[in-house]
């Protein structure tokens, strides 16, 4: 289920006559093969794709997330490198689902996860749907370390709490990961922002009062109450050691997201977002991170894999 980079994906315009001061991302991203033995990533990002739209078919959403890790690179191609000194960017290939084999997909990515984490990279995945927080999770949960407490942020118009009755899917991942944590005895720290209220019915919301999740509404974040918002998200990186930070790219408004399973009219504007991932970021704290749910097939404009590309350039260059 894993296949590493032929860098394919990468490529973009080049400024030869410049040099090494004309230098793009695709020309300076590294390939790293996790199906053999890897050097140590030095505290440098590693972007891994999870070739999945299985979660959404399931979740009755419109599949072609299994070619967002793709095109999220290829809008990532051009980017002018402007690295601090001595950092580096790595590629480490895609975890594919096949023929409906979800769950076993999440295992591998896992796995792939857990190594990235072990030899010391910042993990940067791709979705796929948002099935690939569960896969995720599952990598982080076997690295953290015996009594660490993981804080997750989820940027995303829904909970994705549903029920995992009858089966996963991409709607149902933080409670698969809430219901792990529990059998663990471990508490479940979780903070949904961007929250529509028409995108999630009563039960999402009974759910995720059950569970002690927090969450602000997109409609909040767009008012005037910035430093409020800040000072939420700050009280709640205090109360944990690590953070997984996941951007379901549906929270962003449809004018700036159109290629996803289900675009959101009244979502966030980049702007919204940005002064929240940097707080983020600078708490020190993000072990790793994902962007998901990125549908090419509906993507005008690659509009929505150019947004995901700038913000990840955003969170490639605060991340510490
Ligand atoms: N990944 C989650 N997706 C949303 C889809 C909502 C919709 O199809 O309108 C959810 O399950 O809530
Ligand atoms: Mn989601
Ligand atoms: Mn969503």
């Amino acid at each position: 289920m894993y296949k590493p980079s032929d860098k394919t994906s990468w490529r973009g315009r080049t400024d030869l006559p410049d040099g090494g001061l004309g230098q793009r991302w695709h020309q300076v991203v590294q390939v790293v093969d996790l199906s053999s033995e890897i050097p140590s990533g030095g505290g440098n990002v590693a972007f891994l794709g999870f070739c999945c739209d299985e979660g959404v078919r399931r979740n009755q959403g419109r599949v072609g997330a299994a070619a967002g890790p793709d095109a999220i690179r290829q809008a990532m191609s051009p980017f002018a490198e402007h690295l601090p000194d001595g950092a580096q960017l790595f590629e480490a290939g895609d975890v594919i689902c096949p023929n409906q084999q979800l769950e076993e997909a999440q295992v591998q990515l896992g796995r792939k996860v857990e190594l990235l984490l072990k030899k010391g990279y910042r993990p940067l995945l791709l979705g796929g749907g948002h099935e690939t927080a569960y896969g995720h999770f599952l990598g982080i949960r076997t690295f953290l370390k015996e009594g660490e407490k993981l804080g997750i942020i989820n940027f995303d118009a829904h909970f994705d709490l549903r029920s995992v009755e009858p089966f996963p899917s991409s709607g149902t991942p933080f409670l698969q990961i809430a219901q792990d944590l529990e059998k663990a005895g471990q508490p479940f720290h979780y903070f949904c922002l961007g929250i529509q209220e028409y995108g999630n019915t009563r039960k999402l919301f009974q759910t995720a009062d059950q569970l002690g999740a927090e969450y602000i509404t997109a409609q909040a974040l767009q008012s005037e109450e910035k430093n409020s918002h800040l000072f939420q998200i700050k009280s709640f990186i205090q109360k944990v050691d690590r953070l997984y930070v996941s951007i379901d790219l549906d929270v962003f408004a449809a004018a700036f997201a159109p290629g996803v399973s289900a675009p959101t009219s009244l979502g966030l504007f980049p702007q919204d977002f940005l002064p929240l991932l940097r707080e983020i970021l600078n708490s020190g704290k993000v072990l790793s991170m994902d962007v998901v749910e990125l549908n090419p097939i509906f993507d005008s404009d690659h509009r929505t894999a150019k947004l995901a590309a700038s913000l990840i350039y955003q969170m490639v260059e605060a991340w510490r």
